[in-house]
C-alpha cells in the first residue's frame, strides 16, 4: 500500500469514528462521505475541518431531503400515531433487521411512541440525535451544536426509512458492504452513488426471516402483529421497494426481486430519475410534447383508478378493467387489507404493485375521461344496456400522431420573435404586450378573466360565418386534398380559409403557468356532461354551469393523421357509421408553403379523442367556434384548435359548432347525415325539402 493510500485510510477511518461518537452508523457515513470527497475532488481538509461538520452537516441534510421527497409527494400524511402503532407491531422483536431500517420498539426510558420520530430509530442512532438535542459537546459534535435539533422535529411518513437498503447480508452490492476496511467501499468509484435512501414499508417488506413463499406462489407474512398472505405469482421473493406514487389509499411500488438487490452492478435510482427517463422515452416515441404530461400525474391517476375500480361491482367494470386486475387476485387482496397487488407491468427483476395503505376515499365513477382531464366529465345515466354506451374509444385528453404525421416540436424551432424569454410572473400585466401578441398585433386575445377579447371573437365569428373571396387560399401546385382523391390528375383546390390564430406562451417563455395568455394548454375547467339528446342526433354535449361569452370550453383532440392517412382510414370502414368527423388542420396552408403529404395534417377521434367529439353540428350560429391555438411550435401545419363560446351559455344548454359540411357536395368522401339542428340558418336543403314536402302532403 503506497504512502498515500495509507493516509488516505486513516482519514476515512478517524472519519467514521468521529461519526461513531455521533451515533452514526458507518454505512450511512460512508456514501455521503465518498460523495464529499468527490464535490471537494479529494480535499480532505474540508471535510475534517470544525470536527467534521461537513460530513455531519451534509448526513443530516440528506436525510432531510428524504423526508422533503415525502412531502413533495403531497401525499396525505397518515395520523402518525398510526403509522408508528403499524411499524412498530409489523416487526417482532426476534425479527429485528440489522441493517438499521427496522423499527424498534420504544424504550422504556423513552418519549411516549406517537412524539417520537420514526427517523430517529431508521437510520441515525439515538445517540446521535440526542447529542444534537442536549447540546453536550464532544470532541467530535461541538461544530454541530450551532444546528437545532432538526432531526428530532423532523416530520415522518412511518413508511418512509433512510437506509442504504434492505438489502439481506448475502448480498455483495459495492455501496452496501460492511466491509472492514472502508478503502474498498470508498475507492471504488466514487462517483458511482445510489441514493441515500428509498422506500420502505416495513410491514409489507419485512425481512425474509417474515417471508415464507408456499407452493400457491403466495406467502404468509406477518403484518401489523397478524399473519397475512401476500401474493407473490412467482415465488421469487421480495425484499424492498420503491414507492411510485401514493393517494391517499393506495400506494404503487416498485418491488424488486432478491436478485437484482444483490447484483453488484445495481444501484436503487431515485423516482425522479425513472420519472424523467420514462417522459423521456416517451417523448422520443411520440414526438410530441405535451406541456402536461407528467409520469407522476399517471402514476396517482392508476392509484386512484385502482381504488375506484376496486369499488366497482364486478359487472360493471369493463373487459379491459378486467385484465389489468384479474378479478381473483383484487378479490382476494380487496378482503385483506392491507394488502399488495402485483401490477402486468414486472418483469424479471421487477414488479410493481398496488398497495392498499387502509383508508378509503370518496369515488368518481362519473368521469368519462377517467382522469384524464382535471375537472370530471359526467355522462348522463340512461336507462339501457351498456352496449348504448358512447364510450367505444379511448378517451385522451391530447393529440397524439397515428404514424406518419410530421410534428417537429423543439425548443430549438421557436426562436425570438416567437417566444417571450424576458417576460415573468404574468404576460396580461405588462400593458405593452410581448412577442406572444404579436401574432395579433401586440395585443393579447384573453382578458383578465380569461375570456377572449369581444374584438378578436368577433373576427373569428365573422371569417367563418361571411367569409370573403380574399380569405381564401388556393394551393398553387397541388392540393393535398385533391391530390389524395386523384394522384395523377387532381382537381383544382376548392381553396382554405385562411383562418386567424391564437398563439399562447409556453416553455420557452419567461412567464409562469398562471400567466393570463396559457389557456387552452391548461385544459378543460367547465363542468361538463355528455348526454343523449333525444333529437335523432345521438350523444350530445352541455355545460352544467353557466358560461361567459369567450370562454374556452374544450380543445378538439383526436389522433393526428395525414390527409393520406384519413383517407385510406376512411376507404377500409366505408359504411362504418362508427366514423365521426374529422378536422382538417389546413387554417394557415397559405404560409406554409407547399405541403408534403406528411405535414398536411387533420385530427381524428374516431378511435382515441376527448369529450370534444360528442358536440354535435350547427348550421350558422352554433354556441361554439373552433380557433386555431399555436402552443408548442410555430410551424402552423400542426396547430390545436380549441372551442370557444360565442355567447352567453346557459347551464343545461347544448354545445355546438359548425362543422362547415356543404350539404350540397354529393362528391364528398364522408356523406353528410341528414341536419337536425333546428337552426333557422340549417343548410341541409334535402331536409328542409323533405320537411316541405311532408308539411304539403299533409295539408
Ligand atoms: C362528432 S359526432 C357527434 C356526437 C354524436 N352525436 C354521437 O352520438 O357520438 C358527429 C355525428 O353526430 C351526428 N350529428 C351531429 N350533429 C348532427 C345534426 N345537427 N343533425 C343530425 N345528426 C348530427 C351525426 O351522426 C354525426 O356523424
Amino acid at each position: 500500500m503506497s504512502q498515500e493510500q495509507q493516509e488516505k485510510k486513516e482519514r476515512i477511518s478517524r472519519a467514521l469514528s468521529a461519526m461513531e461518537q455521533l451515533g452514526i452508523k458507518r454505512k450511512i457515513v460512508i456514501p455521503v462521505l465518498k460523495r464529499l470527497l468527490h464535490e471537494f475532488e479529494n480535499q480532505w481538509e474540508h471535510i475534517e475541518a470544525e470536527s467534521y461538520r461537513a460530513l455531519a452537516d451534509a448526513i443530516f441534510e440528506a436525510q432531510d431531503s428524504q423526508v422533503g421527497c415525502s412531502a413533495d409527494n403531497k401525499r396525505p400524511a397518515m395520523p402518525q400515531e398510526k403509522r408508528l402503532k403499524s411499524c412498530e407491531d409489523a416487526v417482532p422483536s426476534h425479527n429485528r433487521r440489522t441493517d438499521g431500517l427496522e423499527c424498534q420498539p420504544p424504550p422504556q426510558n423513552r418519549a411516549p411512541a406517537k412524539k417520537r420520530p420514526l427517523f430517529e430509530q431508521d437510520a441515525l442512532s439515538s445517540k446521535s440525535r440526542e447529542a444534537y438535542a442536549s447540546n453536550k459537546p464532544t470532541p467530535h459534535n461541538s461544530a454541530l451544536m450551532s444546528r437545532d435539533n432538526v432531526a428530532m422535529t423532523l416530520p415522518h411518513t412511518g413508511e418512509r426509512s433512510v437506509a442504504q437498503s434492505s438489502r439481506g447480508t448475502s448480498c455483495q452490492n459495492k455501496n452496501l458492504l460492511s466491509s472492514a476496511d472502508p478503502m474498498t467501499e470508498l475507492e471504488h468509484d466514487q462517483a458511482g452513488f445510489g441514493p441515500l435512501a428509498m422506500v420502505h414499508p416495513s410491514y409489507f417488506l419485512d425481512s425474509s426471516a417474515n417471508f415464507h413463499p408456499n407452493s400457491h406462489g403466495s406467502s404468509i407474512r406477518k403484518v401489523r402483529g397478524k399473519e397475512k398472505e401476500i401474493i407473490d405469482p412467482e415465488g421469487q421473493g421480495t425484499s424492498a421497494n420503491l414507492e411510485l406514487a401514493a393517494t391517499e389509499d393506495v400506494n404503487l411500488s416498485f418491488i424488486c426481486r432478491e436478485k437484482l438487490l444483490c447484483d453488484p452492478n445495481f444501484q436503487m435510482p431515485t423516482i425522479e430519475a425513472v420519472c424523467q427517463d420514462v417522459e423521456e422515452r416517451y417523448l422520443r416515441s411520440y414526438k410530441i410534447l405535451d406541456p402536461n404530461f407528467s409520469l407522476r400525474n399517471i402514476l396517482e391517476t392508476m392509484c386512484r383508478s385502482f381504488s375506484e375500480l376496486g369499488h366497482t361491482p364486478q359487472e360493471k367494470r369493463r373487459n379491459s378493467d378486467i385484465n389489468i386486475i384479474p378479478a381473483p387476485v383484487a378479490q382476494h387482496l380487496y378482503e385483506r387489507l392491507p394488502a399488495g397487488l402485483p401490477f402486468n407491468g414486472g418483469n424479471s427483476m421487477f414488479n410493481m404493485a398496488l398497495v392498499s395503505t387502509g383508508a378509503t376515499r370518496p369515488l368518481y365513477h362519473d368521469d368519462i375521461s377517467r382522469g384524464e382531464e382535471m375537472m370530471p366529465i359526467s355522462i348522463e345515466r340512461v336507462a339501457g344496456s351498456l352496449e348504448e354506451h358512447p364510450l367505444q374509444f379511448r378517451y385522451i385528453a391530447r393529440n397524439i400522431p397515428y404514424q406518419n404525421a410530421y410534428i417537429s416540436i423543439n425548443l430549438a424551432r421557436i426562436d425570438d420573435e416567437s417566444c417571450c424569454s424576458d417576460c415573468h410572473d404574468d404576460c396580461l400585466q405588462n400593458p405593452f404586450g410581448c412577442a406572444c401578441a404579436s401574432e395579433t398585433a401586440g395585443v393579447f386575445v384573453y382578458t383578465m378573466d380569461g375570456v377572449l377579447r369581444a374584438e378578436f371573437l368577433g373576427a373569428c365569428m365573422a371569417l367563418l360565418r361571411e367569409p370573403k373571396s380574399r380569405d381564401f387560399f388556393y394551393c398553387k401546385e397541388w392540393c393535398p386534398l385533391e391530390r389524395v382523391k386523384n394522384e395523377e390528375q387532381p382537381e383544382k383546390c376548392k381553396g382554405h380559409l385562411m383562418r386567424k390564430f391564437i398563439k399562447e406562451c409556453w416553455a420557452k417563455c419567461g412567464c409562469n403557468r398562471q400567466c393570463g395568455n396559457r389557456v387552452v394548454q391548461r385544459g378543460i375547467t367547465c363542468n361538463l356532461q355528455v348526454f343523449k339528446t333525444g333529437e335523432q342526433k345521438g350523444w350530445g354535449l352541455r355545460t352544467m354551469e353557466d358560461l361567459p361569452k369567450g370562454k374556452f370550453v374544450c380543445e378538439y383532440v383526436g389522433e393526428i393523421l395525414t390527409n393520406i392517412e384519413l383517407y385510406d382510414r376512411h376507404l377500409s370502414s366505408r359504411g362504418n357509421k362508427r366514423h365521426t368527423y374529422p378536422v382538417l388542420l389546413d387554417a394557415d396552408w397559405s404560409t406554409e408553403g407547399v405541403l408534403k403529404d406528411e405535414e398536411a395534417l387533420c385530427l381524428d377521434a374516431t378511435y382515441y379523442g376527448n369529450v370534444a367529439r360528442f358536440i354535435n353540428h350547427r348550421c350558422f350560429d352554433g354556441n361554439l367556434i373552433g380557433i386555431p391555438v399555436e402552443i408548442e411550435t410555430p410551424d402552423h401545419h400542426y396547430y390545436h384548435l380549441a372551442f370557444f363560446t360565442t355567447r352567453d351559455v346557459s347551464a343545461m344548454e347544448e354545445l355546438t359548432w359548425d362543422y362547415g359540411i356543404d350539404f350540397d357536395d354529393h362528391e364528398h368522401p364522408i356523406k353528410a347525415f341528414s341536419c337536425r339542428c333546428g337552426s333557422t340558418f340549417c343548410r341541409d336543403k334535402s331536409r328542409f325539402t323533405k320537411a316541405r314536402s311532408r308539411k304539403l302532403v299533409l295539408r
